[in-house]
């Protein structure tokens, strides 16, 4: 793990509306201070800027503030109010100080520790902040704020530095812009690599101290990513040596591709992951490993960490470098070819705009693909006409499958995109994609709850149960003998109305069966732990009666009318 030594600090010098700004700012500040972290910042005075360098310097951390000779000398206008004068920091003598300064002989203590640069040009400034720093964190503010923040994601991008940035997601106060750059990577403006040059920490009401922490550690992991392979705009994976084909055969193998003598797909050995570093593991001691052409199923109950693997198979987080697609480092170094489908898409609002869906599949390339595209036209059923904003959500899913699938991939991911389809779409659709596995030799990680018509469509399943894979590896499907111990038994097929032995009834499915029992028994499991951990879901008996109960039985005129 690569630890920062110096961190730059992006943020307002005005204190924002609500307390929440200040109070992490200050939280920040004290972080980076226990951190043995030095802070590089704007070197103002007021609002959060402040904010940051008090605390940070109350807590013993080390402080370089970096300001332009033309704010030493001139009246901001802007969001000083009235009366408010900027002022060159204590610790600047003169606007003429150019050059490093030891400052206010006054505080000896608390001066060594703070340094301020004066420098030439805004320009000057933000190279000086970051040359000086290891990496970068974004505290809310206003256009300053956004200015520095982009020109350092754009100079990782570019290859300038190879410092990755943070944003402190204070109030929710970057989600507009996470919401801006999650569509310019869906839009293709944005490559998913560029994607990883920037991480968001925290949402609305989360607790500033831990968020601050959180922010320090998030940087801490990126930099680990970033010093391990290096990022930029330029093509990495054409600069790199092809992956050997024999480096992959050399990992451990384990069942099933170790019998079929074939290189992984998708290698996931024993991981656990965990969503924030204090926060209780999403996933533990996850195994799967799965040969090219598989079509795997997850089978679990919700919650039960489906999502969060196929998440972190698609390199949206960082997780254990161990987890590998095609022998690589999914976060680090992604593969080309794995597509992502999740439910999230269809929440975005721009594709709930007004927009044809002719234009909306050639702005993402369709153009490029056009067999591809009209054979998925045909089966998906798509009508070229049809606006985003007055469609079904069915439809909507459907054009959000052909803009997925039109490109050629080698893993696709689906997490749960077909549950508004209609039959007939959907079983076209899984005709479609068994032929693609087949043909193209491309892999399948499928997460749903909906087992009609899916009993040929899976040459493996995976049962996950409270964040584990039950077994160490996928299962075959139909099952091998050898494996039939690690299903719940089969009963024989029943066509009687009421179905065979406690099954899903008239249509019976072997699938659907296994699922159930297997849902049956984490249901207990879940109970079992959590009556451990002292918790309990659903209605509370013993709970004190509320304000609000009280209040109406005060007041129940009706239940008083009948006594
Ligand atoms: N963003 C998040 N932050 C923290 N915990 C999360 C987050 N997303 C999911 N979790 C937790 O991780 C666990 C696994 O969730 P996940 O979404 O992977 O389950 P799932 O099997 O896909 O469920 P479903 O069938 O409902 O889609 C759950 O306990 C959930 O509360």
């Amino acid at each position: 793990m690569v630890s920062p030594k110096a961190i730059c600090v992006f943020c307002g010098s005005s204190p924002g509306k609500s307390a929440v700004y200040l109070k992490t700012a200050a939280a920040l500040g004290q972080a980076l201070a226990e951190h043995n972290c030095k802070l590089i910042y704007g070197g103002g005075e007021r609002g959060c800027m402040g904010a940051v360098a008090a605390a940070a310097i109350e807590s013993g951390g080390q402080v370089l503030g970096v300001i332009p000779r033309v704010m030493v000398t001139t009246k901001p206008h802007g969001h000083l109010g009235e009366g408010q004068e900027a002022q060159p920091p204590e610790h600047a003598h003169s606007a003429d100080d150019v050059g490093t300064r030891t400052l206010n002989q006054q505080q000896a203590d608390r001066n060594s520790r703070m340094e301020t640069i004066i420098v030439e040009t805004m320009h000057e400034r933000r190279c000086t902040m970051a040359a000086s720093c290891d990496g970068f964190i974004g505290l809310p503010g206003g256009y300053r704020t956004f200015e520095e923040v982009m020109e350092m994601i754009n100079w990782a991008q570019l290859g300038v530095h190879s410092k990755p940035v943070v944003l402190l997601n204070a109030n929710g106060f970057w989600n507009p812009f996470r919401a801006m750059i999650d569509t310019a990577v869906e839009d293709g403006f944005i490559s998913e690599k560029g994607r990883r040059f920037i991480s968001f920490i925290g949402e609305k009401g989360d607790d500033a101290k831990s968020l601050a922490k959180e922010a320090v550690m998030e940087l801490e992991n990126l930099m680990t990513a970033f010093d391990k392979d290096g990022l930029g705009y330029r093509d990495w994976d054409s600069l790199k040596e092809p992956v050997k084909e024999e480096a992959i055969m050399a990992e451990p193998l384990a069942n099933s591709a170790k019998e079929l003598g074939q290189p992984f797909a998708v290698s996931v050995p024993d991981l656990t992951f965990s969503y924030s570093p204090d926060g209780p593991p999403a996933l533990t001691h996850v195994n799967l490993s799965l040969v090219r052409g598989s079509r795997c199923l997850l089978i679990g109950a919700n919650g039960s960490g489906k999502s969060t693997l196929l998440r972190l198979l698609a390199g949206k987080r960082l997780c254990d470098s161990s987890v590998r697609v095609f022998g690589r480092d999914v976060f680090r170094d992604a593969p080309r070819g794995i597509t992502y489908l999740g439910t999230e898409w269809a929440m975005n609002p721009v594709v709930r705009g007004d927009i044809v869906v002719s234009h909306f599949l050639d702005s993402v390339g369709g153009y490029r693909h056009k067999a591809r595209r009209d054979r998925l036209l045909d089966i998906l059923d798509i009508d070229l006409d049809w606006h985003m904003h007055q469609i079904s959500d069915g439809e909507r899913r459907r054009v959000q499958l052909c803009m997925g699938l039109m490109e050629e991939w080698d893993l696709l991911l689906l997490d749960e995109v077909t549950v508004d389809l209609d039959v007939q779409v959907r079983s076209d659709l899984l005709s479609f994609l068994e032929e693609e596995t087949k043909q193209r030799n491309a892999t399948i990680i499928y997460a749903t709850h909906i087992f009609d018509g899916l009993q040929k469509f899976p040459t493996h399943i995976v049962h996950m149960r409270l964040g584990s894979t039950t077994t160490s590896d996928a299962l075959n499907w139909p099952p091998s003998a050898a494996q039939m111990h690690l299903i719940p038994p089969i009963p024989a097929q029943s066509n009687s109305p009421n179905g065979g032995a406690g099954s899903a009834g008239d249509d019976f499915s072997p699938l659907l069966h296994i699922a159930l029992q297997w849902l049956r028994e984490d249901r207990v499991a879940r109970i079992e732990k959590e009556k451990q951990e002292g918790r309990k879901r659903g209605a509370r008996s013993n709970t004190e009666t509320t304000d609000s109960e009280k209040f109406f039985r005060k007041y129940d005129y009706a239940k008083g009318a009948t006594r």
